[in-house]
Parts: C-alpha cells; sequence; structure tokens
C-alpha cells in the first residue's frame, strides 16, 4: 500500500481556476458516462412521448365497439405496457448514471479541494475561519455534486420533454400547438417570478438554522466553562431565543414557497381546462378523434412535469453557480510559499542560524509593526536552546519561521548552513518536528495518532516509542493495544504531550522545537515528561519555548526575547555567571513562570 504523501506547497498539482476550467476539469474525463446519460435521457423522452399515440390508436379501435379489432387493441395495450417499462427503466438508468457522474465528479474535486487547503499557507488560513473551509468543501461540493447529478436528468430531461410534447402538439394542430405554446411560456416566466419571492426568506431561513448549530457546537465545545460558572440558564434561554428565530423564518419561507405551487396548481388548472375545451369542441366537429382528445389531455400532462421541474431547479442552477465561482476562487488561491529543491542530510542533526531576520504577519502593510526584528542567532548542531520572552514577544513566530510556516520578511534562516527557503518543503518538513502546548489528537486508533496513518510504520516501532517517552504502563492498560481508539478528550495534559513526543520519536527528526506545557503538571508525570524529554533530545537540535527553571537549566544556550528583538543570547553557564544578564536575574528570581514577566519586561 502506497503511503499517503502530504500534499506540499512546492507540489501542488496545477488546479482549475476558473469555472469552465472546473468543468472541464472534472467533467471532462467522464465524457463517455455523460454521452450514456445524453442516450439514455434521448430515448427516454422518446419512448414517452410515443406513448399517448399508441393511447390514441387504442381508444379509437376501442370506439368502433362491435367492430374492434380485440387482437391489435391486446397488442397496442402490451405494446404500451412494454413502452411503459422502458421508459421506468431508461429514467431509472438516467438517474444511476448522473448520479454516479455527479459523485465521481465531485469526490475529484472534493479531495482536490482538501488537499489545496491543506497545502496553502497559514496566511491563507488565518484569512478564513475553519468553518468557512468546511463549508467550501462540503457545502458549496454538495450542490455541486447535486447540480452535476440532477441538472442533467431533471432540466436536461425536463427540456427534451417540454420540447418533444409542444411539437407533437403542433404535429396535431397547429393551433393547438401555438395556444400551449403561449401558455408554457406564460407559466415558465410566472412561476420564476413568484419563486423569487421566495429566495430571500429561504436564505433567512439557512442562515437561522447555520445560527442554531454554530451555537450548539460552540456551546458544547465550552461546556465545562459553562458549567463551572453556572451559565446553564443564560445559555438556555439564548438557545431558545435563537430557536423561536428559526422557527419563525422557517414558516415565513415556508408560506412564501407554498405559493409558487398554489400557483402552479391554479395555471395547470387553466391549461387542463383550455386544452379539453379544444379537444372536445374539435371533437364535437368531427376535425379529431376521440382518441386524438385523449392524447392531446396526455400531452398536457407531459408539458406540466417538465414546467415544474424547470421552476424548481432553476434555483438549484442558481446556487450551483454561486458554489462553482466560490469552489473556483479557492482552487485559484495560490501558496506564497514554495519547495526549493536542495534536500537536507537523512540523518544527524543539523545547526540553525538566523540571519538578520525580521517578520510581519502583514508585510503589504507597513504601517503595522513587525514582529521579529534583525534576529541573529547560531545554534550549533545537536544543541538546545532555551528561549525565553514575555508574553507576545515573539517566540512562536520564531518558531514558524524554521519549518517555514511563515517566511522571514527579511534575512535568512538557515538549517545545515542551507537556506530553509531552498530546501524541499517535505524533506524540510520532515526533518523539523514541531511539539506546540496543544497537542492535536484524532478520532483514531492509538497506532494511526502516532503514525499520522502512515501504514509503514510498524505496530512494534509505535510500542516502542510509547515505552520510550514512558507510557509503556499506560499502553499496556490498553484493551486492544496500540489498536485501541482514542476517544478525543480521553487523555490527560501530561499524556497528550507524552504521546507528542512518541509521535516526534517516530520520525527521527533532526531538528525539534518544543513549545513546553506551562501549565502545572502533577510532579509523577513532569518526571515522565523531563525524562522524555532527554531522550527526545539527544543527538537533536532543539529549541525550548521553556517556562520552567528545569527545562532552562538543561538548555546549552539561552536566548531572551523582547518584542522581537534578541535582548541576549550566549550560552548558559556564561549568562548564568553573568551578574547583570537577564538570565542570572530570572535564576535570581527563582522561577520563570510567576516572576518572569516582570524580570523579562
Ligand atoms: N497569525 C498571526 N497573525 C497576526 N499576528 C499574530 C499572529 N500570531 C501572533 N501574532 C502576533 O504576533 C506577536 C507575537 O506573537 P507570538 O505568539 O509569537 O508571541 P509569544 O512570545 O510566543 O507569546 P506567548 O508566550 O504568549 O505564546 C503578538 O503580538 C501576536 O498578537
Amino acid at each position: 500500500m502506497p503511503v499517503p504523501v502530504p500534499p506540499q506547497e512546492s507540489s501542488a498539482p496545477s488546479r482549475p481556476s476558473s469555472t469552465l476550467g472546473v468543468l472541464r476539469v472534472y467533467l471532462g474525463p467522464l465524457k463517455w458516462q455523460v454521452a450514456g446519460l445524453a442516450a439514455l435521457l434521448l430515448t427516454g423522452t422518446g419512448l414517452n412521448l410515443l406513448l399517448p399515440q399508441l393511447l390514441r390508436a387504442f381508444v379509437d379501435s376501442a370506439k368502433l365497439g362491435a367492430g374492434a379489432d380485440v387482437g391489435l387493441m391486446a397488442r397496442l395495450a402490451g405494446l404500451y405496457i412494454l413502452l411503459a417499462i422502458g421508459v421506468q427503466l431508461m429514467t431509472a438508468g438516467a438517474t444511476y448514471v448522473g448520479a454516479r457522474v455527479g459523485w465521481t465528479a465531485t469526490n475529484r474535486l472534493r479531495v482536490d479541494l482538501m488537499a489545496h487547503l491543506l497545502s496553502l499557507d497559514m496566511r491563507e488560513h488565518k484569512e478564513r475561519t475553519p468553518g468557512e473551509m468546511i463549508e467550501r468543501i462540503d457545502g458549496d461540493v454538495t450542490a455541486l455534486s447535486n447540480f452535476f447529478s440532477q441538472f442533467a436528468v431533471r432540466v436536461f430531461g425536463a427540456a427534451l420533454l417540454l420540447v418533444g410534447a409542444l411539437f407533437m402538439f403542433f404535429r396535431e394542430d397547429w393551433r393547438v400547438g401555438a395556444g400551449v405554446t403561449l401558455f408554457t411560456t406564460v407559466t415558465l416566466i410566472a412561476m420564476n417570478r413568484v419563486r423569487k419571492l421566495g429566495v430571500e426568506p429561504t436564505r433567512l431561513e439557512r442562515e437561522s438554522s447555520a445560527r442554531l448549530f454554530g451555537f450548539v457546537e460552540e456551546r458544547l465545545a465550552g461546556l465545562e466553562d459553562i458549567r463551572s460558572l453556572g451559565a446553564g440558564g443564560h445559555h438556555l434561554n439564548s438557545f431558545l431565543r435563537t430557536q423561536r428565530t428559526f422557527f419563525t423564518r422557517s414558516v415565513n419561507s415556508w408560506r412564501r414557497r407554498s405559493i409558487v405551487w398554489q400557483l402552479s396548481m391554479a395555471l395547470f388548472a387553466v391549461g387542463y381546462v383550455g386544452v379539453l375545451s379544444v379537444a372536445v369542441g374539435l371533437y364535437a366537429t368531427g376535425a379529431i378523434t376521440l382518441g386524438t382528445a385523449f392524447l392531446l389531455y396526455n400531452y398536457m400532462s407531459l408539458v406540466e412535469e417538465p414546467i415544474d421541474q424547470l421552476t424548481q431547479q432553476l434555483q438549484e442552477l442558481q446556487k450551483a453557480g454561486a458554489s462553482l465561482v466560490r469552489v473556483g476562487e479557492i482552487l485559484a488561491l495560490r501558496s506564497a510559499i514554495h519547495g526549493g529543491t536542495l534536500e537536507l542530510p537523512e540523518d544527524g542533526a543539523l545547526s540553525l542560524a538566523f540571519e538578520d531576520v525580521s517578520f510581519s504577519y502583514s508585510p503589504d502593510e507597513p504601517e503595522v509593526r513587525g514582529v521579529l526584528h534583525g534576529v541573529s542567532f547560531h545554534l550549533p548542531a545537536g544543541q538546545t536552546m532555551g528561549l525565553l520572552g514575555r508574553t507576545g514577544s515573539g517566540k512562536t513566530t520564531l518558531t514558524r519561521l524554521v519549518s517555514r510556516l511563515y517566511d522571514a520578511t527579511s534575512g535568512s534562516v538557515r538549517l545545515g548552513g542551507v537556506n530553509v527557503q531552498d530546501v524541499d518543503l517535505h524533506g524540510l518538513r520532515r526533518r523539523v518536528a514541531v511539539v506546540t502546548q496543544d497537542v492535536q489528537l484524532f478520532q483514531a486508533s492509538v497506532r494511526d495518532n502516532l503514525s499520522f496513518f502512515d501504514p509503514e510504520i510498524t505496530d512494534e516501532e509505535v510500542e516502542a516509542a510509547l515505552n520510550e517517552v514512558g507510557l509503556g504502563t499506560w499502553l499496556a492498560r490498553l484493551k486492544d493495544g496500540v489498536h485501541t481508539p482514542l476517544p478525543t478528550g480521553s487523555l490527560s495534559a501530561g499524556e497528550a504531550q507524552l504521546l507528542a513526543f512518541a509521535r516526534v520519536m517516530l520520525r527521527d527528526p533532526a531538528v525539534i522545537i518544543l513549545d513546553e506545557p506551562s501549565s502545572r503538571l502533577d510532579p509523577a508525570t513532569e518526571a515522565l515528561l523531563t525524562a522524555a524529554m532527554t531522550r527526545l533530545l539527544d543527538g537533536r537540535t532543539a529549541i525550548i519555548i521553556a517556562h520552567r527553571l528545569d527545562t532552562v537549566a538543561r538548555a546549552d544556550r539561552i536566548l531572551v526575547l523582547g518584542d522581537g528583538e534578541v535582548l541576549e543570547d550566549g550560552p548558559r553557564a556564561v549568562l548564568a555567571r553573568n551578574s547583570g544578564s537577564h538570565y542570572a536575574e530570572l535564576l535570581r528570581a527563582g522561577t520563570l513562570e510567576e516572576e518572569g514577566e516582570g524580570v523579562l519586561a
């Protein structure tokens, strides 16, 4: 089984950005299925139009009374049944092929969109909420899927049937044809106008529904806080208000929408009366047979169905159009971060250097002050650097530049002497591991959580990594070992950190960036973490955003950041001896956590 390779900015395949481009790329390879669909629809429509002709022949033969050819009538009835079954089979086939085309095209589009979003750089992600991204991948693509799968079948099929039925009317009598065509045009225009009345109320209803779900999701996520603050009653009241709005908007939108079918029923009642009156009139004058009168009535029902479909689908068509534009916009986004061609060595630690690095989250707005200013340091291979600084001084930002979540606005970041911008991105991210305080766990087995779903990593390797970070006894308690599902939220903060360490162990990176947990852990867990950290950092280059003196004490070097500038950088032992240094001051204060901010300010 091939190992899934995470999408990279540099290797992202070129994806269509225009609306037509999206259609061409995703429907193009399915051209034979689309052709098959058209054939099924055409045949089905043809058969459908033939049925009333058989009915006419049957009625006209029956009218002859005793002289009727019973054999012919039986054959006509048999043929009618066969054709009716044929129509049903064609319709079922067209629905199946349509759905298949729709799902195949949109599944590919969904995968491409997902891969594209994963490959976009952090700047793009910060500009959109995760909810918006989910709406693009799910909501818009589902709208498109409906469009691909149903539009062809419903709209194209309905249009074919309508044109066919009108043609048949003209064939029988051009005056009837002209009358029904006029009726069809007026009905289509009127229903379209009326349908528009429902658009805004429907939008408001959907907005309320989204708000209701958003409300529930947010409150469930913050359940602990809500309970501990005793805010349950307040939130329930807000929930009732949100629900009431949803209800009133739903009723309003239903009322508006119901006008459409009420109008449709009224118009068709008029249409049927008109056609029947004409048919009866023509029959009375002897211009047509009774069978033809039946035929006209039947063709009228073949006009009603497509008009209903067409007006219904028009709204879907508008929705799909808007989705197609939005999907095209997302696919047109290009990551500003591109990988280079150089490969980092596969083994061994690497030195890390910042050379006069400045960085701003908004490089296009010079009036916004950047986060890092002229940062320079050199961390020899295999050494650990303790990174200190008060909140907001730029510590996390500095580490983000190493794995190229962002690129320096000026200056360069070098790994093993090579500018990170010249290195292949996939390779870079494989060699640089980041452990944040906020460990992300997935609804998957322990094994998959550690290996990131890489089947090449064996169970034994996963077990070894867990044992190495001190989670051996925890693992022994699990029912199915590494295959036990790991429910989100089931781990303590310390265990989650240790799992994150085990993940890094499995990857064997050259550089480790570690944002140490700032929350206090119990002494036993701290001891475990410290031991695991020692094993993790052994023989690797590391930056630790340190919150505790213990951790800093293990660092070879110390760098103190203040407002994005290097306040102090040097070997820890030297700084500790220099009583005037920031670091020595911190040591005198006794703890980094409680008093660090005051000292570093
Ligand atoms: N994605 C972002 N977009 C814009 N500004 C950001 C972004 N991330 C951080 N900042 C800003 O950059 C500055 C430095 O943030 P950073 O997270 O690097 O600080 P820090 O030293 O790691 O702080 P802490 O110790 O609280 O984690 C802060 O003013 C912060 O508001």
